[in-house]
């Protein structure tokens, strides 16, 4: 089997490159080597690779710059998505893509069930969006997972970020009512390569079906609590981990201006995926300290 797979250098890429290994010949392609930005080129790109699955883990994910860049952002995350799609469904390949809570407006109590109403709130997720909807509209056969708060040891990530400001300043403030679980992009590439592997037998056997599944960390928390747990968990377990930072406040979104607004719920509820594969996260502290470890052996 030929895995052509996109944005191998991001958190989610990285990680699927090993991840998919045991399936077949992986084919990774960094920004350089396949760029988003130019849908036009895609398709020779394709022909020359000749992928029976084509795993998109490359995507614009600059929140915040999106909405200064929104035709860039939407071009990456929606135009190139379905250019993929069509590509995918002239060849006959099995596509696999990555989406977000950020398609939500967060407005809903409890978990987001995957045929909730969509209505993004910002630039990034209007772009997702349309990913989504191209897919579909493009009769390939396809999952569509979307995670949320994904973090890696490596690539640009919260985890990261309070790791270098806790060691940075006594004082940090942080949002609390953003609520939503962390998701190690260990754990989302993991459980990819386990259902890519089965939707290949599916399709051998003529009873695969395209589907949009939730795929994130086990638990709930919001960004303040996440923060203070990186603290401790690094302190115990990240014995070269300098830690200043004595006080972690907790903020609400208002108190945090950022040019992109962000959905308050961004919990996906996981019983779709659990029922249709058998597959569910790690809870997201255990996620978390297994990634610190790794982190700590560098
Ligand atoms: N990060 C998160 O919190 C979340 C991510 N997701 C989704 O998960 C998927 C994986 O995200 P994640 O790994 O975290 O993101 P990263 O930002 O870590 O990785 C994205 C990768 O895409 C690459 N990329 C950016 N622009 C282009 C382009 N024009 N052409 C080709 N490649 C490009 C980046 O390249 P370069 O390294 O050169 O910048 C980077 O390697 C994405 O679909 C994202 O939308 C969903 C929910 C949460
Ligand atoms: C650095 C910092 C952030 N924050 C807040 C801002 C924001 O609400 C929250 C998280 O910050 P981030 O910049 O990591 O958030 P953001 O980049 O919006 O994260 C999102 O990325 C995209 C790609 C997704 O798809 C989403 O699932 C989500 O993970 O923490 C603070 O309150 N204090 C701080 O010191
Ligand atoms: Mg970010």
């Amino acid at each position: 089997m030929r895995l052509m797979l996109t944005g191998a250098r991001g958190q989610v890429g990285w990680e699927l490159a090993r991840s998919l290994l045991p399936l077949g010949e992986v084919l990774a392609l960094d920004r350089a080597a396949c760029d988003l930005s130019r849908p036009e080129a895609l398709a020779a790109r394709v022909a020359e690779l000749a992928p029976d699955v084509i795993v998109n883990a490359a995507a614009y994910t600059a929140v915040d710059k999106a909405e200064s860049e929104e035709a860039l952002a939407t071009r990456i995350n929606g135009e190139a998505v379905g250019e993929l799609a069509r590509l995918a469904r002239a060849r006959g390949a099995l596509l696999v893509h990555y989406s977000t809570d950020y398609v939500f407006d967060g407005s809903k109590s409890t978990p987001y069930l995957e045929n909730d109403a969509v209505a993004p709130l910002n630039a990034y997720g209007r772009g997702k969006l349309a990913g989504e909807q191209a897919i579909a509209a493009s009769g390939c056969d396809h999952l569509i997972f979307r995670t949320t708060w994904v973090y890696a040891a490596r690539g640009g990530n919260f985890v990261r970020t309070m790791l270098r400001l806790g060691a940075e300043r006594e004082a940090l403030r942080v949002v609390a009512d953003q609520i939503g679980a962390p998701t190690w992009a260990r754990n989302i590439a993991d459980a990819t390569a386990q259902i890519v592997a089965q939707a290949m037998r599916e399709r051998c056997e003529g009873r695969f079906e395209s589907g949009l599944y939730n795929l994130a960390g086990g638990g709930e928390t919001n960004w303040c609590e996440f923060a203070r747990t990186i603290f401790d968990e690094a302190s115990r377990v990240l014995p070269a981990w300098q830690r200043k930072v004595t006080t972690v406040e907790a903020i609400g979104s208002g108190d945090y201006p950022t040019p992109a607004r962000r959905p308050l719920n961004s919990r996906l509820d996981q019983r779709r995926l659990v029922e249709r594969f058998g597959v569910a996260l790690p809870d997201w502290r255990v996620a978390l300290v297994r990634c610190l470890e790794e982190l700590g052996e560098r």
